[in-house]
């Protein structure tokens, strides 16, 4: 091989935060390469977020067509989904993100090396490029950004059974006649619903008494309830003892839950139990850089590993697993490299999440659960969705809720969830009033348009009980 080439800033795997440290230096004139073996921009538009929203937007659709049908609205013969076009339709997407992707990294002057990247000294980077050859390069900072991948674990006859994962799942071109899902979690949950939607007999396992597991009760036991009426049934506090057959022919799940033994007979078997980082197969550990006991890279509050200018960003650094978090990841490197005052960290920051199902659910602060568990005095308003009046517009007003937790010392919000529709969207201006400390009367006292979502936010916070 020749003198390696040096570079400002690399990239190992072409992820949220890797791409953009990369795309952000590269404008600014500084010689930048991501190295990415798979998928152009990382899971998320590929295999995660984004598609798996496209799929779920084609499931609600269905629903929503058969919904209507039903009450006479729509007059449509009997809706029959065709999942070809389910899959070409992401498919259509997931090309349009690509060449976006392509677009940034020309309009960037980034380079994309397309080939499988490996550590080889602390500053340097060997990669088995992907049309044959290889190649070494050098950077003042190196970018661990190779993210995760799902976790298959070793319940006996699992990996034989060769069960889908949610790459597989996104590319299904027929609706499983009975989708098993192991795990209750995001994975699980999302899929549940769409493919319950698609018109799938769907089973979701979990080894845990409640589904969405850091959920309070209130919500995870609403969420249950809506799935349930959708025909989706759960097994919880199980415990999964063998897996036999093949997903995708005829699969069996043989276990105990609350103390009954249960074989679930399916025809498809998906597997929703949590992520794995990537991070065995890229030299870490032989260039010096610390690992976890979980296996993430270790790194501090402004993402270094144990290795100065070695940086370690999104799911393998184990920052919470969202694509938004890998961002803000971004944003902490961007500003650690150029030495921006006062330097942003990741601690203490806020963890907003959206899970996609129909009502969603958002949230972002403190659960219930966990104020209870640190002792910290709260106030607490509760509406049900019937009282955001645009849910009434869209027929979603019987279910779900949102409730406010306020400090019961000051007036600042604790946190705040919302299961109902279009709930994701409430999240940055509760979300503004929490970073600026703001008090919650700040949006109770706020005009807002009617009849939107965020509307129901001033009877939110306008029922926080006064303090005694
Ligand atoms: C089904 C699903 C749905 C999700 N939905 C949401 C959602 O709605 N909202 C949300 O915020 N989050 C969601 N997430 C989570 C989110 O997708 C992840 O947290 C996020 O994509 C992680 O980004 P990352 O940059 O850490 O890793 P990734 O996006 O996985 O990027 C890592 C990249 O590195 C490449 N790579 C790995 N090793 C190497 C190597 N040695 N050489 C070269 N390349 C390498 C990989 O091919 C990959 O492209 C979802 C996840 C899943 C699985
Ligand atoms: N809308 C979103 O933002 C979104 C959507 C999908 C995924 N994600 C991200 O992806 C991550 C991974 O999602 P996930 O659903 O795979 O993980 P998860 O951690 O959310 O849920 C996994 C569940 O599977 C259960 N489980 C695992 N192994 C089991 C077994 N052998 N038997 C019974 N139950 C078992 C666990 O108890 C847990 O409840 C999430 O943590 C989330 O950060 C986000």
């Amino acid at each position: 091989m020749s003198t390696p080439d040096h570079y400002d800033t690399i990239s190992i795997g072409s992820g949220e935060a890797g791409k953009y440290v990369c795309w952000n230096r590269a404008s600014a004139g500084k010689k930048t390469a991501v190295i990415e073996h798979k998928w152009l921009g990382g899971s998320c538009p590929n295999v995660a977020c984004l598609p798996s929203k496209n799929v779920l937007y084609s499931a609600d659709l269905v629903h929503d067509s058969h919904k209507y049908a039903a009450t006479g609205l729509l007059k449509v013969g009997h809706a029959v989904v065709d999942m070809g076009l389910v899959r070409e339709r992401k498919r259509g997407m997931v090309k349009g993100l690509i060449d976006m992707h392509e677009g940034v990294f020309k309009s960037s002057g980034a380079e994309l090396i397309l080939g499988h990247g490996k550590l080889v000294g602390e500053k340097a980077v060997h990669i088995d490029l992907k049309d044959g050859g290889q190649k070494l390069m050098t950077a003042d900072n190196i970018i661990i950004c190779t993210g995760s991948r799902a976790l298959i674990d070793d319940t006996p006859g699992i990996k034989d059974s060769d069960p889908l994962t949610h790459v597989e799942m996104l590319e299904l071109d027929a609706v499983p006649e009975h989708l098993v899902i192991l795990g209750g979690g995001y994975i699980g949950i999302e899929f549940a619903q769409a493919y319950a939607r698609f018109g799938s007999k769907v089973t979701v396992i979990d080894r845990n008494a409640t589904i969405l597991k850091k959920e309070d009760q209130d919500i995870s036991a609403a969420i249950k309830d809506i799935l349930e009426e959708e025909g989706v049934v759960f097994i919880t506090s199980a415990h999964v003892s063998k897996v036999s057959g093949t997903s995708g022919d005829n699969v069996c799940l043989t276990g105990i839950a609350d103390g009954a033994p249960f074989d679930i007979q399916g025809s498809h078997l998906l597997v929703a139990g949590g992520r794995k980082p990537n991070t065995e197969d890229s030299g870490l550990e032989e260039a010096g850089i610390e690992l976890t006991s979980s296996g993430h890279v270790k790194v501090n509050e402004y993402l270094e590993t144990s290795v100065s200018g070695v940086f370690a960003v999104g799911d393998c650094a184990n920052s919470p697993h969202f694509t938004h978090m890998g961002f803000d990841d971004f944003r902490i490197v961007r500003d650690f490299l150029n030495n921006a005052q006062p330097l942003r960290s990741s601690k203490d920051r806020q963890v907003p999440y959206t899970l996609y199902t129909s009502p969603e659910l958002a949230h972002v602060g403190l659960h219930e659960h966990e104020a209870q568990k640190l002792g910290v005095k709260y106030r607490l308003a509760k509406l049900p969705m019937a009282a955001f009046l645009r849910s009434r517009t869209m027929d979603a007003a019987s279910k779900g809720f949102a409730k406010a937790l306020v400090s019961a010392t000051d007036d600042t919000i604790l946190g705040f969830t919302a299961l109902g529709p279009r709930a994701g969207e409430m999240l940055p201006v509760v979300q503004l009033a929490m970073s600026a400390g703001l008090p919650y009367i700040s949006l109770s006292g706020l005009i807002v348009t009617h009849p939107t979502m965020c509307e129901g936010l001033v009877s939110l916070f306008g029922a926080v009980p006064a303090t005694s």
